[in-house]
């Protein structure tokens, strides 16, 4: 099970997640509570082992500016969320990078990974990084094909049955590793990834 840890700030819960056995970690550079610079991601991402992901979080900014960020930030793959049209993907195709599709579920019935040319497709809840859950079985019936990421409320506590009842490729958190929004909490990043690993 591929994991991805989202909204890092810190040195501190940056080396949590690569000791727990997180395979991604998120950077959010777009309007949040967890918003952060490109010069501070620099500065965390240059201890991360080159085997774990480090991925930009954007929601609809110019691709002019996704590409000098991702440049300026020094990361290993982009996020994008909102209402893009494939060929948003394909502009960005000159960085050489992996390219994250997010949508909400709602949005993305019949979706597969690569309809967009994405290499990873993230099925959210309707607001990003907001902690809400939503019906993960809903999928049941007809999951996208490839390599997908489950998010939206996931934790520690429910990570394990969304897994089950969603079979996705791997699974994203943000607020579930929170003690307050924008302050994650090592030992619950840890918990997490040993929960969603778990067999
Ligand atoms: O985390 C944010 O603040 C954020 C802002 C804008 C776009 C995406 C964001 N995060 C993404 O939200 C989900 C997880 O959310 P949660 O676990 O329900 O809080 C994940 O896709 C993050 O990458």
């Amino acid at each position: 099970m591929f994991v991805k840890i989202c909204g890092l700030s810190t040195a501190v819960d940056v080396a949590a997640a690569v000791a727990a056995g997180a395979d991604a970690l998120g950077f959010v550079l777009t309007e949040s509570p967890r918003r952060v610079e490109p010069g501070l991601v620099r500065e965390l991402v240059a201890a991360v082992p080159e085997e774990v992901l480090t991925v930009a979080v954007f929601r609809e900014e110019p691709a002019a500016y996704v590409r000098a960020a991702v440049r300026a930030a020094g990361v290993r793959a982009v996020q994008l969320h909102g209402n893009h049209p494939a060929g948003a993907f394909a502009e960005l195709a000159d960085l050489g990078l992996p390219l994250v599709r997010a949508t909400s579920a709602a949005k993305a019935a019949g979706a597969d990974c690569g309809d967009f040319g994405e290499d990873l497709l993230l099925l959210d809840a309707p607001v990003p990084g907001a902690g809400e859950p939503w019906d993960w079985a809903e999928l049941g019936a007809r999951p996208p094909a490839g390599k997908w990421l489950l998010a939206g409320g996931l934790s520690p506590a429910n990570v394990r049955e969304a897994i089950v009842a969603a079979n996705p490729w791997g699974v994203d958190v943000s607020s579930g590793v929170e003690v307050r929004r924008g302050v994650k909490d090592p030992d619950l990043i840890t918990e997490f990834v040993r929960a969603a690993k778990a067999r």
